[in-house]
């Protein structure tokens, strides 16, 4: 398959070039660039010398369209929303990893994003990569959405509480962490190492772009769902989130019940993995993998129950998601080129 990536140079671009390379049908990969036209891939990234031996060619979507089976938008929000379906025309499959095609509504995505939606057309033929629960939709899709890292990790952990309708409205509280890589490769006062070593932000308090993006997913679940408290934090790691999530049932559940309910929604499906009673993961657990590893408790004191979801952001979160929606798309194996031991210690 011909493979185009544009934002090659960004760290979601790397993290695909990381993780193609193991992919065997991806065998004729293009990069793009909007400002490093001929520049040979390792000047930008020098670990991979030899493995990629390609310069960057300029971005034009009519020619990465026509260049490509598949596109890998790895770009900042407002390039898919613009070129996206000029890209699509041409029969091209695009997996677009911002979040530009992800919000239905283009006055919530106008309202959360603080730029113009794409054009409802292009909205309309995306389809939302969340993988182990949108399968059919993703099998027959052009486009996908690829979901945000942390809706990744919140839905994941949500899912099977919801479809059971077992939580009481308006009581879900996300509270997220996540490292650096998050904000991507460009140095900003809120990532660079004197601002963040040994220290431990808040930011976007009730304000983050992901919030809608949750709440849709959860609403199209189930129409009870509404509005919800997600609050996302820095740590000083480089790769990995962990959301906690604090929810009140709308009734009691064994422990027993808990968990059958978990392995009910996730037994069979290679990515998400169940922790046993009394054991919570690290993300350090899925670095470098596409695993989410989920860990529950119910306290019978409060009627709430704590979920714990990790994910690498760069991987379930980003790209790896995006190769297990291109594997759904083209009927092979989801996990072709995504078998990887999460990188320990
Ligand atoms: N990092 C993460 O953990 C995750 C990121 N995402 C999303 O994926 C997307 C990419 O993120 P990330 O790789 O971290 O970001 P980066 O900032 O690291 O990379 C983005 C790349 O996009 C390219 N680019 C910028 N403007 C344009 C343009 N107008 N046309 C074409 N290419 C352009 C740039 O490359 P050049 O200058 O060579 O053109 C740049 O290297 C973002 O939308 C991000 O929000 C989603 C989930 C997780
Ligand atoms: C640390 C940091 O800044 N993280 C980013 C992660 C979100 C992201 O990458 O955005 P999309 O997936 O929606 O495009 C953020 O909070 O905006």
């Amino acid at each position: 398959m011909r493979i185009g990536i544009v934002g090659a140079t960004g760290y979601g671009g790397a993290e695909l070039l990381r993780l193609l390379n193991n992919h065997p049908e991806a065998k004729n990969i293009q990069l793009y660039t909007s400002t490093k036209e001929g520049v040979h891939i390792e000047e930008s990234y020098p670990h991979v010398a030899t493995i990629y031996d390609t310069s960057l060619k300029p971005f034009n979507p009519e020619v990465v369209g026509e260049d490509s089976d598949l596109v890998f938008m790895a770009t900042p929000p407002g390039v898919s929303a613009q070129h996206t379906q000029e890209i699509a025309s041409h029969g091209t499959q695009v997996i677009d990893l911002s979040g530009d095609l992800r919000i239905t509504d283009p006055t919530i995505y106008e309202t959360w994003y603080k730029r113009p939606a794409a054009q409802i057309e292009t909205i309309n033929q995306a389809v939302y990569g969340l993988s182990e629960w949108n399968r059919e939709a993703i099998q027959s899709a052009r486009i996908i959405s690829n979901p945000g890292c942390y809706p990744t990790a919140a839905l994941l952990g949500l899912a099977p509480l919801i479809h059971n309708d077992a939580i009481q409205q308006h009581s879900i509280i996300i509270d997220a962490k996540t490292g650096t890589s998050g904000a991507g490769r460009s140095a900003t006062m809120m990532t660079h190492f004197s601002e963040m070593n040994e220290n431990f932000k808040i930011y976007q308090v009730n304000t983050h772009k992901h919030t809608p993006e949750i709440e849709q997913q959860l609403h199209q679940w189930n129409n009870e769902s509404g509005a919800i408290t997600f609050q996302p934090h820095l740590v000083p790691m480089i790769r990995g989130i962990m959301a906690t999530m604090y929810v009140q049932l709308k009734k009691p559940l064994t422990s027993e019940q808990l968990f059958s309910l978990y392995h009910q929604a996730y037994d069979g499906k290679p990515f998400v993995r169940i922790r046993k009673e009394n054991n919570y993961p690290a993300t350090k657990e899925v670095y470098g993998s596409n695993y989410c590893d989920i860990g529950l408790s119910y306290d019978e004191r409060t009627g709430r129950v704590t979920v714990v979801s990790v994910i690498d952001n760069m991987v379930k979160g980003a790209a790896g998601q995006a190769i297990q929606n291109m594997n759904l798309m083209n009927g092979w194996d989801e996990s072709m080129g995504l078998n990887l031991v999460p990188v320990y210690p």
